[in-house]
């Protein structure tokens, strides 16, 4: 279902207009002007609580913003998702992810099949699974309990569980210890496996196709480690996997009884509610798990029946479509004032950018617009010592998103309110600012006053929630994807396929021949990248092979190539 070209919409001309009367007038001009302003933009659903006031809007440009979204017929758009239509044009397939955790009770068919009754099958299957490994009812080839579980997967079968447990660390409470792998860099596995028993590690494949060249890998060196200590018939003991090929991980050695099942509608980056969050389930346990689906479900029902004017995620989406298309921002920084979401905005750039980083329609024509925000971000107050200085006085509109909760996870003296008192005061100024008259009523020299001016007037939401449990972690991440649905629906983009990492992938394997084979001539090498591999080759002590590099003694050792620079 192909949604009309939002530029053409009666709503963007009007947007227009407010982009022409809010050009340069200051965040405190528009609080001067609208008592009352924080209190009214600000909303909440289910515990998070939403700031907007800080943001270049006034009450009708939030209306603009709104009737954008209903013109453009986002709401159809929504309901076709989570009704299981094929939103996912390219693929041919629904983007079900919100069916991952809906209810045991709740009712969705889609092509014939129960979708709930499959779900919740194999979230009984894991409990089970994760229950027997945390009593220690599960033992290893020799009979020890484990201690060490080592989920390999990359992307989605990484992010989303590694993100996870480090922000519930205080519920992993059966003493088994999580690490995840995920580069093909040996160093990954290596410092995972630094100093663990094979007899008490547990490795949890995680790799929807179980395909991926990086998990492959990692996945065939732990067996190895695995099989030197323990043998063969060990390693059904210790691997089991999260995988819709149930028949490539029989033949890596795993029970098909302990492999648990994805579905082709669940996107890699939007997996973790299934059987991707098995090493985290196995850390925190079933029922916190199921506390993180009920939050992930209390926003995905926000999101379905909420009013636009009241619908966070919609709210957040047309904000961050205001600043991309309307004020040409290209990044917005996610600071969590938490040090357990540091992995946060590493998860959300995948989940944003390789959703939206398209640049054609659904129909296949160029997209008009820019798309996609560029994520980043840092925990606060760390990041306020490194890169805040350019959000403050640099030259660039940069959007930023403050997480912060009211209640510590640990309790140490003053320092939590220290945290949260930063955070009010990094909003602060970075909304309002100082000015020249305000630095020189304060007496700072005339030729110091252009350098002590911090602007202010810059963009910026704030979210809030009581505390970081597993319920709201999940109502946290659900609030984004569904901010990356909304936005990839005016944009009128395929957020759920990602065909640009899927030509890396193939070319990657093109490659590797052309720099491992005895054959000099092996692989497809072409003027792009043949200097690249004959240097890689001659640093590896191979034949020159397909990349001879002119003035490069063919067979050379690493010495031999430090006159063009190489180290
Ligand atoms: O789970 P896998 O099949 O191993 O895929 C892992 C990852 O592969 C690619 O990088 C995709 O772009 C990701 O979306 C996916 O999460």
């Amino acid at each position: 279902m192909a949604l009309r070209d939002i530029t053409a919409l009666p709503a963007w001309e009007s947007l227009r207009a407010q982009h022409a009367d809010l050009t340069g007038r200051h965040l405190r001009e528009l609080f001067a002007a609208d008592p009352g302003r924080a209190e009214r933009m600000s909303l909440t659903a289910g515990d998070l609580y939403l700031d907007y006031s800080k943001h270049w809007v006034t009450a009708e440009t939030v209306e603009c913003l709104v009737r954008l979204a209903e013109e453009a017929g986002l709401r159809k758009r929504i309901d076709a998702m989570f009704n299981g239509d094929r939103v996912n044009l390219t693929e041919d397939r629904p983007a079900l992810h919100v069916a991952l955790r809906l209810p045991a009770g709740a009712e969705l068919v889609v092509d014939g099949q129960d979708v709930v009754g499959d779900v919740h099958a194999v979230l009984r299957r894991m409990g089970d699974f994760t229950g027997r490994v945390r009593t220690k009812q599960w033992r290893g080839a020799t009979g020890e309990p484990v201690a060490t579980v080592v989920n390999i997967g990359i992307g989605g079968s990484d992010l989303g569980p590694a993100m996870a447990y480090e922000a519930l660390r205080d519920y992993a409470d059966a003493g088994i210890d999580v690490q995840f792998v995920s580069n093909v860099d040996p160093a990954d596995l290596r410092n995972a496996l630094a100093g663990l028993d094979p007899a008490a590690t547990l490795f949890v494949i995680s790799s929807k196709s179980f395909d991926t060249l990086e998990t492959v890998a990692n996945a065939t060196a732990a067996r190895k480690w695995l099989t030197n200590a323990l043998g063969e018939a060990a390693v059904s003991r210790h691997f089991v996997a999260a995988s819709t090929n149930v028949a490539k991980a029989e033949r890596f050695g795993i029970d098909p009884a302990n492999v648990f099942g994805i579905w082709s509608w669940a996107g890699g980056r939007l997996s973790f509610c299934g059987s991707v969050g098995l090493s985290l389930m196995t850390a925190i346990g079933a029922e916190r798990f199921h506390e993180l689906l009920n939050g992930f479900h209390t926003i995905d029902e926000h999101f379905r029946t909420a009013p636009f004017r009241q619908n966070m995620p919609v709210l957040m989406g047309l904000l961050g479509i205001w600043y991309t298309n309307f004020f040409d921002a290209q990044t917005r920084a996610i600071l969590p004032y938490s040090r357990r979401l540091h992995r946060l905005p590493a998860y959300l750039q995948q989940l944003m950018m390789e959703s939206n980083g398209k640049s054609v329609r659904g129909d296949g024509t160029p997209v008009r617009l820019n798309t996609g925000e560029v994520f980043w971000g840092e925990p606060g107050t760390n990041g306020q010592h490194a890169f805040f200085q350019l959000l403050h006085q640099g030259t660039r509109t940069i959007p930023a998103d403050f997480i912060g909760f009211a209640e510590p996870y640990a309790d140490l003296g003053n320092m939590h309110d220290l945290l949260f008192a930063n955070m009010l005061a990094q909003v602060w100024t970075l909304a309002f600012g100082k000015s020249a008259e305000e630095n020189s009523e304060e007496g700072v020299p005339a030729a110091l006053v252009p350098h002590k001016v911090v602007p202010g007037n810059r963009p910026l939401s704030v979210i809030l929630a009581p505390r970081l449990t597993p319920s709201t972690l999940g109502q946290l991440v659900a609030l984004y994807e569904h901010v990356m649905f909304v936005q990839g629906a005016l944009w009128d983009i395929d957020s759920f396929d990602q065909w640009g990492v899927e030509l890396g992938k193939e070319k990657a394997l093109d490659l590797l021949p052309a720099l491992t084979s005895e054959a000099s001539h092996a692989g497809h090498v072409d003027e792009v990248v043949r200097a690249l591999v004959g240097v890689y080759r001659l640093l590896r002590g191979r034949a020159s092979g397909p990349g001879e590099v002119p003035g490069v003694r063919a067979g050379s050792t690493a010495a031999s190539c430090r006159g063009f620079g190489v180290r």
